[in-house]
């Protein structure tokens, strides 16, 4: 198991054998403003990333402070989550993330061997406060990552104590994580998470149009992503936009 404990109401179990069909929904903002516009739409986790860095760029420390202290102030708010960056900044700023987040993820970029990825996983839970839970991240675009494919990435983490992973693109150039995987990959990756008990999340430049239609693409609903990750499509233009209140409530219209 995970030396870091999820600090969530999520925390009894993060996937069981029977998880509910109804998916949760992340939102990716920048900054606390971002974050109080996304609580008006019921999201589930509110992910702190600068969007102009890339996929999993940080945003600054005194960000997560800032974040911190709001929701701490609240009750019965998303969850925070926070991109800690790729591999070796993940671990130099895991140690600074505030203990109210409950999830941090650190991306895989340059870990292109098992060792190297799990070695880079110790790194970052070791530093991280013991209430956070790291969740791992694998790449549809894992080339462009220099790192493993989803399938193995998925497949380490289930034994490396993960209950939870997320499935991203690396390069945010407005071909989607579906587009990249293709049908059949994509209902085997949900099998293969159900079938090690992770708690697996979609993101990676998906369209509401993409997850209306996931009946489709993944029949079983107990394949099916137990989460929608994103930020492109409800910003303003494109992801380095601003979130758009009416695609906010377009998507959660959608998911409810
Ligand atoms: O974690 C989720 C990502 O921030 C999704 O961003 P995207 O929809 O722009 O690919």
């Amino acid at each position: 198991m995970p030396t870091n404990a999820p600090s969530s109401r999520f925390r009894q179990a993060a996937k069981t054998p029977l998880a509910p069909v109804k998916p949760e929904w992340l939102v990716s903002v920048r900054d606390l403003a971002e974050a109080k516009r996304a609580v008006e739409f019921d999201v589930a986790i509110l992910d702190f990333k600068e969007p102009r860095r890339g996929a999993l760029a940080p945003v600054a420390v005194q960000i997560w402070r800032q974040v911190a202290s709001w929701a701490s102030a609240g009750k019965d708010g998303p969850l925070l989550s926070a991109a800690l960056g790729e591999s070796d900044q993940a671990v130099g700023l895991a140690d600074q993330l505030p203990p109210e987040f409950a999830f941090a993820k650190a991306g895989p970029s340059g870990c292109n061997d098992p060792d190297q990825t799990r070695g880079m996983w110790d790194a970052v839970r070791a530093r991280l406060p013991d209430r956070v839970e790291l969740v791992a991240v694998a790449y549809a675009d894992h080339r462009s990552a220099d790192c493993l494919p989803a399938e193995q990435i998925l497949d380490l983490a289930a034994r490396h104590g993960f209950r939870r992973i997320l499935l991203d693109t690396c390069e945010k150039n407005g071909r989607s994580s579906i587009d990249l995987l293709g049908s059949s990959r994509l209902l085997n990756l949900g099998r293969q998470a159900h079938q090690q008990l992770l708690w697996w999340s979609l993101a990676g430049s998906i369209t509401r149009d993409q997850v209306a239609g996931m009946a489709k693409l993944i029949p079983p609903p107990e394949f099916r992503p137990d989460c929608f990750a994103v930020r492109g499509d409800v910003c303003d233009g494109d992801r380095i936009g601003t979130l758009c209140p009416d695609k906010m409530r377009q998507w959660m219209q959608m998911l409810h």
